[in-house]
């Protein structure tokens, strides 16, 4: 009992859980390295995140974050079992998720037809209520920074789990900068301030939350979406239907028409608050959980931001030929178009949540400010 509190795995235990880290046992390579199914003499099943070498972190620091995000637990969070060092190795170990990742359903065809409204609406309830434990109800108030649909793995029962919150804390350093493929993979779900001037606040994961809301509904991503031949985003797609008054015809047609349509507008609705341009506008997680549970008057939404997707052979491919051009580069074109086509500007989130990446003292981190 005592070994189960402390979340130390031996190096054996986890080359005989993985069988060796074998082949057949590997779920899929994440910006961190690669993750492989385990199990245990017990039976249970795990998830080790086996990371990269290129964590600056010292030992101490790292058994240490471990143990802090260790203790974390709701029931739409992926539980970290702990860890494990041996040498330069670092691993993480999770409860293994044996649906993967929310992705992997609502992106593809056959698989999307297996949620339905009801199932989709619980989801989208569940990562809203993992966020606010994360945002306001654990010990440490924690921003997550890196939501998406794939860091959203489901149980046995389809519930949502969230999944790598704590990432900055326990890699160390600037995990945004750890690959740059991670970042070209993510920024589709980035806010603008927190993709321009590297701003994260709890509010950059509610525009997160939103463009996730808004995959589940469409069946599409925010990154790489065309229609009509046009290379559109989710969100631009999602407001000009909107504007247009026919929201319902971003819904996924693989729900085919079996659903509440005053629920999926609700939906809408609260995404679209969720993404708008300026953080000050975007609700808190708590109110969102109440405006998606309750027939409350929503507020219209104000314009969104329209970021392109992640798409790097999309239309702003580097013409340099030395590979794809860096993600500022692209996000700072971006921008400025948008910013030269009306857009505002004024994204400052609210004092006290403004935090830069650059600005941050990797131990005391203020993502994970203490509560009291
Ligand atoms: N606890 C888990 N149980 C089951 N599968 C998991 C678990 N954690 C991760 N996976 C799977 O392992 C693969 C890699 O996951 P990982 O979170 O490292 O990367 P990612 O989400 O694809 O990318 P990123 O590192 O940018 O977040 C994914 O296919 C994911 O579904």
């Amino acid at each position: 009992e005592n070994e189960r509190q402390l979340p130390f795995f031996d190096l054996s235990t986890i080359v005989t859980a993985t069988d060796n880290f074998s082949l057949a046992n590997k779920l899929g390579q994440g910006g961190f390295g690669p993750v492989y199914k385990g199990r245990l003499c017990n039976g249970q099943e795990i998830a080790v995140k086996r990371l990269s070498k290129t964590s600056g972190q010292g030992m101490e620091e790292f058994k240490n974050e471990v143990m802090l995000i260790a203790k974390l637990q709701h029931r739409n969070l992926v539980k970290l079992r702990g860890c494990c060092i041996q040498e330069e190795e670092k691993m993480l170990i999770y409860e293994y998720m044996p649906n993967k990742s929310l992705d992997s359903f609502i992106f593809d065809q056959i698989r999307k037809a297996l949620l339905d409204w009801t199932k989709r609406f619980e989801i989208i309830v569940g990562i809203a209520r993992g966020v606010l434990y994360l945002h306001q109800d654990s010990r440490l108030r924690i921003i997550h920074r890196d939501l998406k649909a794939s860091n959203v793995l489901l149980d046995a029962e389809m519930n949502p789990k969230i999944s790598d919150f704590g990432m900055a804390r326990i890699f160390g350093g600037n995990q945004t900068q750890a690959n740059t493929n991670r970042v070209v993979g993510t920024y589709g779900y980035m806010s603008p301030e927190y993709a321009m001037d590297g701003l994260f606040s709890i509010k950059s994961d509610v525009f997160s939350f939103g463009v996730i809301l808004l995959e589940i509904i469409s069946g599409k991503r925010n990154n790489g979406f065309y229609h009509e031949d046009r290379f559109l985003n989710l969100i631009k797609h999602t407001w000009d239907f909107w504007s247009e008054d026919r929201a319902l015809d971003l819904v996924d047609s693989s729900m085919a028409g079996s659903y509440s349509a005053h629920e999926v507008l609700r939906c809408i609705h609260v995404g679209l608050l969720c993404v708008q341009e300026s953080a000050r506008d975007r609700p808190p997680m708590s109110t969102v959980i109440f405006m998606l549970g309750n027939e409350t008057t929503l507020p219209p939404p104000k314009q969104p931001a329209f970021m392109l997707g992640g798409n790097h052979n999309g239309p702003l491919s580097s013409s340099s030929g030395t590979g794809p051009c860096s993600i500022n580069e692209k996000l700072v074109v971006v921008y400025t178009l948008y910013k030269l086509v009306g857009g505002t500007c004024d994204n400052a989130p609210e004092g006290g949540e403004v935090e830069r990446d650059w600005e941050r003292d990797p131990i005391r981190n203020s993502t994970f400010s203490e509560c009291k």
